[in-house]
């Protein structure tokens, strides 16, 4: 057994990327490969490793430095010191791993080792600089389902290179739509640099291979928050935000179009529709056995959901899946760009490759704009309606530029619309009572106010 194995499950349980919450890992070796490295008897390695602790196993990529000695200023980022007294440190927080990353993209490196390999690859525009190896490098902080790490390099624009934690067989969204995006001239994503794509061995798949993305850079735009943080402090500060939300409404419908240009679309037969109907039932019933209190609601849901399937439905086509205010920036010269088309971390892989329905993105921005009331809330109970004023008008405005860029009638997709906000909402009742129980008075809340408003009201465009 590799050594490092043991280490890194006693370690992983802390990591914010571990997807087992409340279970111990119970890991594997699928794969490992080295990177090379530029400091002597130091080795880069990235190992594949199998938790079966959670159903279905999920595998996760865990890059690691291997030093002979302890590097004192590095004792946050140790995940173990092993039999041999070699000390194993996460790769993200060091630079022998973090030059070695971004070389391999760069230079389209290859690294090949027994059952498994990696492969990068540069994307970067003709006329921009490449970036120079040994660029200093940090881990972003904060609440992210994989690791961030931001590269300064001397001549040329800032990197970001996520590394993708969960692995997956197949296109990774996040890389295919953006790039794909970039490609187009769309202003709505930062530029992409490169990727790099892993290969490993995997008994379930007919050639005993599988294959996915591992990471992905794109250009870094350094000293602009997402609009989580700046939408809170509006709220918190009673500022109007309806021309950024216009603004926003408007770069979504763009960035829809352009991905329904880039990408096939499919007519919502009969069996597509039922396929989403599924998908919001079986949420819905692992909500129910998660959060007991939405018991009381199920039939209410349930009746939405009917009139959704029996409603009007516009063409699917690729969608961001996963949008909300965390997801965005503003851009002081730039405007709005989106960020992270991953789809939802709790959603299978096979579905959020799939054509969807854009109003799923709208019903997830509505939902975020609420959460910002919602998280005023529970800090400030006394700015209740200010913050609940806030979140309708933004809502309002965005809804108004979504429907003014993209032409599209939401009224006609009404319900909907108010069935993916409920779904969205059930989805989210799940997260926080998973990860923030803290905030799951913020979706339950939202699904009481949507079923009260009734389905005509619930979500309700202005015009368009
Ligand atoms: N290209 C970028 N420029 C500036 N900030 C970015 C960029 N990409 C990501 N970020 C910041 O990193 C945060 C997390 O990125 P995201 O892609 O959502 O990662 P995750 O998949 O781990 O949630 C974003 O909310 C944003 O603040
Ligand atoms: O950013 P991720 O892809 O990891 O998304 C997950 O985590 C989000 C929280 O960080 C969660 O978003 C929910 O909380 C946000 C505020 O923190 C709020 O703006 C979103 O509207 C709300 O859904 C997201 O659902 C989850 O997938």
């Amino acid at each position: 057994m590799d050594p490092a194995v043991a280490a890194i499950a006693e370690w992983m349980p802390a990591q914010r990327w571990y997807g087992g919450k409340g279970h111990a890992p119970l890991v594997r070796r699928i794969g490992a490969w080295e990177l090379p490295s530029s400091e002597s008897g130091v080795r880069v390695r990235s190992l594949l490793v199998m938790d079966d602790a959670t159903r279905p196993p999920v595998l996760y990529q865990v890059p690691v430095v291997e030093r002979p000695a302890a590097v004192p200023e590095a004792s946050a980022h140790l995940i173990g010191i092993l039999e041999d007294g070699t000390h194993l440190y996460d790769g993200p927080h060091d630079a022998a791993f973090t030059d070695a990353l971004l070389d391999l993209i760069v230079h389209e490196g290859r690294a090949v080792a027994a059952g498994a390999t990696a492969a990068g690859h540069y994307s970067g525009a003709p006329d921009a600089a490449r970036p120079t190896p040994h660029a200093p490098a940090t881990v972003l902080g904060g609440e992210q389902s994989n690791t961030s790490i931001i590269f300064r390099p001397e001549g040329a624009a800032p990197v970001i290179c996520k590394v993708f934690r969960q692995l997956h067989h197949g296109e990774n969204p996040d890389v295919t739509l953006a790039t794909a995006l970039a490609a187009s001239g769309s202003p709505h994503v930062p530029p992409s640099v490169g990727d790099v794509i892993g290969e490993w061995d995997d008994i379930g798949r007919a050639d005993g291979r599988a294959r996915g993305h591992l990471a992905f850079a794109q250009e870094f735009l350094p000293g602009v928050e997402d609009a989580w943080r700046v939408a809170l402090l509006a709220a918190a500060g009673g500022q109007d935000f309806t021309a950024e939300a216009h603004a926003l409404g408007a770069a979504v419908a763009e960035v829809h179009r352009s991905l329904g240009a880039a990408f096939p679309r499919e007519t919502a037969s009969d069996a597509l529709i039922a396929a989403i109907d599924a998908a919001w039932q079986r949420r819905l019933t692992i909500a129910v056995a998660e959060v007991p209190q939405l018991e009381a609601h199920r039939a209410e849901i349930e009746a939405y959901y009917a009139r959704a399937r029996a409603g009007a439905w516009p063409q699917l086509q690729r969608i961001h899946g996963d949008l909300h205010l965390g997801q965005v920036i503003l851009s002081p010269g730039r405007g709005w760009l989106l960020l992270d088309f991953e789809g939802e971390p709790m959603r299978p892989m096979s579905e959020r490759r799939r054509p969807d329905l854009p109003v799923r993105d709208v019903a997830g921005m509505l939902r975020s704009f609420d959460y910002v009331a919602g998280a005023t809330e529970l800090v400030h109970p006394e700015r209740a309606t200010e913050a609940r004023a806030w979140a309708a008008s933004a809502r309002q405005a965005f809804i108004d530029g979504y429907v003014e860029a993209s032409g599209t009638d939401l009224g006609k997709y009404r319900d909907l619309l108010a069935a993916f906000e409920l779904d969205k909402a059930v989805y989210e009742a799940i997260y926080e009572t998973r990860n923030r129980p803290d905030w799951a008075p913020i979706p339950l809340r939202a699904i009481e106010q949507l079923l009260a408003a009734g389905p005509l009201q619930a979500s309700a465009p202005s015009g368009g």
